[in-house]
């Protein structure tokens, strides 16, 4: 399974939180990353986590004023970004220039969606995986494979439809090691969370509890 922590803007310490994923991803067979700030990268990808951007802008080197250029993350240690979360939403069109941004700059893509007719569109451009988040479970702690399977179980089925080569990620409200094997049961190959790792009082702790069943 891939753990993908999402540091949103959350008031937590990157560096700490990435040491973590990197140290319980180092006693896991699960793949485990974190998607901090674009002014975090270059620190978090020190420590040696794997690392991620929480958005790229379908844009090219040039003059384009505040927009975030896949190489630029890059440059600053990402290896991967997420695309449309539901707190960055794109325009078809953007969510395209975005993952062909990424791909140009040798990013790995999650194109985000918030539904299973979302995530077709979204596997049909292409990216290495999609994400389904319901929005109203985003931070509720309420786990979105116990809330909603069918939206994961869904998603799955229309990923597959368009590309069997898309991963199919699902995220909302996830936090323990049980949620992460419900959603593994629902044919998901990963999970994406944020508020139960940056908003909890140990992250290594939350960490390892979400890893201790994989
Ligand atoms: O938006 C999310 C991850 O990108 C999910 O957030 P929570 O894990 O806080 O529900």
């Amino acid at each position: 399974m891939f753990v993908l922590v999402n540091l949103k803007t959350y008031p937590c310490d990157p560096v700490a939180v990435a040491e973590a994923v990197r140290d319980v991803d180092e006693s896991t067979d699960a793949r485990l990353a974190v998607a901090p700030q674009a002014a975090h990268i270059e620190r978090v990808a020190e420590t040696g986590a794997e690392t991620w951007a929480q958005h790229v802008d379908p844009i090219e080197h040039g003059s384009n004023t505040g927009h975030t250029l896949a190489e630029s993350v890059v440059d600053a240690g990402a290896v991967g970004t997420l695309i449309n979360h539901s707190e960055q939403r794109l325009k078809l069109a953007d969510i395209d220039g975005s993952v062909r941004a990424a791909e140009r700059a040798d990013l790995e893509t999650v194109v985000c969606a918030n539904n299973a007719e979302q995530i077709g569109a979204a596997a049909a451009l292409g990216p290495d995986a999609v994400a389904v988040e319901p929005p109203e479970l985003i931070g509720t702690g309420t786990p979105v494979s116990q809330a909603d399977p069918d939206i994961v179980e869904d998603a799955v089925e229309a990923a597959a439809n368009v590309d069997s080569e898309v991963s199919v990620l699902c995220g909302a409200g996830i936090s323990t090691g049980d949620d992460v094997v419900a959603a593994g049961d629902l044919g998901v190959e990963g999970v994406l969370l944020a508020s139960g790792v940056a908003k909890a009082d140990d992250p290594q702790a939350a960490l390892e509890d979400l890893v201790e069943p994989l």
